[in-house]
């Protein structure tokens, strides 16, 4: 029997550095990484303050290029796409903030619809949609200051995803929001993937985050990529998961 051949990453880091400064006050933000996120994962970006986490993002998103080395996105090196080519590859990658970054005089409708009139589109039907897949339907006429946290979050889930994204950036995304809310969002983001078969990479420093919903994680101190974990998904834990939903259901 043949063995079986491996879909392409979704993303690639190939001997990757990112330096800024020169000479002794140079800093390596990221050093000499190597990293595939295997299409269709949820791959977790695990490190401390300062460990890369965000060096590594904006490079996902070609808003910054390597000093060294190359980022594939979908196959595609990015620093070797001219302006135009890489703002419609960044049309194929959202992105989801820790606070939210919604803006503050649009309705959450408004919001979700933005990414498509960047684009010089009108689909109502497909921003309704989008608001409906994250639960917010009855909500979609009020402004950010009239939503909670856990709301706006998932207003900024709908805009990353109503260009229909296939991957999802996600930069501390649960870091501002409670424990249970951390949880409903965690969930949307698993049925992001189900639903859509988005690669996410969920960019952290909470271990919590990475073991409820990531197949993998990288993990990074200073800089340097110190390993490459799986992270289990054992039948215990699925049990653990959905009586932890079911609880929560039934006390609120
Ligand atoms: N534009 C920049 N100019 C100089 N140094 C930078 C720049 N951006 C990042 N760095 C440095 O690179 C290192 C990694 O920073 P980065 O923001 O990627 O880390 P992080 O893991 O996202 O941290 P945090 O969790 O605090 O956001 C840090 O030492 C930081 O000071």
């Amino acid at each position: 029997m043949s063995a079986p051949i491996a879909a392409p990453a979704a993303v690639v880091f190939d001997r990757v550095t990112r330096r800024f400064g020169s000479g002794e006050g140079a800093v390596d933000a990221l050093a000499d990484v190597s990293l595939d996120i295997p299409r269709g994962s949820i791959f977790g970006v695990l490190g401390e303050s300062g460990a890369g986490k965000s060096t590594l993002l904006r490079l996902m998103n070609g808003l910054d290029h390597p000093t060294s080395g190359r980022v594939l996105v979908g196959g595609t090196d990015l620093a070797s796409l001219a302006p135009r080519e890489l703002r419609a590859m960044r049309h194929r990658i959202g992105v989801v903030f820790q606070h939210f970054n919604l803006v503050g005089n649009l309705t959450a409708r408004a919001n979700v619809a933005l990414p498509l009139r960047l684009q010089h589109r009108r689909d109502p039907e497909r921003v309704a949609a989008m608001l409906e897949f994250v639960g917010l339907s009855a909500l979609a006429d009020r402004y950010p200051a009239q939503l909670s946290g856990g709301q706006q979050q998932r207003v900024a889930i709908a805009r990353a995803l109503v260009t229909g994204p296939e991957l999802l950036l996600c930069d501390e995304p649960t870091s501002a929001l409670d424990t249970h809310t951390t949880a409903e969002i965690l969930d949307l983001l698993q049925t992001t993937r189900t639903e859509f078969g988005t690669t996410i990479a969920l960019v952290t420093h909470e271990l919590d985050a990475v073991q409820a919903v990531c197949d993998a994680a990288a993990v990074f101190e200073r800089g340097v990529l110190l390993d490459t974990v799986a992270v289990p998904r054992t039948t215990r834990q699925r049990e653990q998961r959905y009586l932890d939903h079911v609880r929560s259901r039934l006390a609120s």
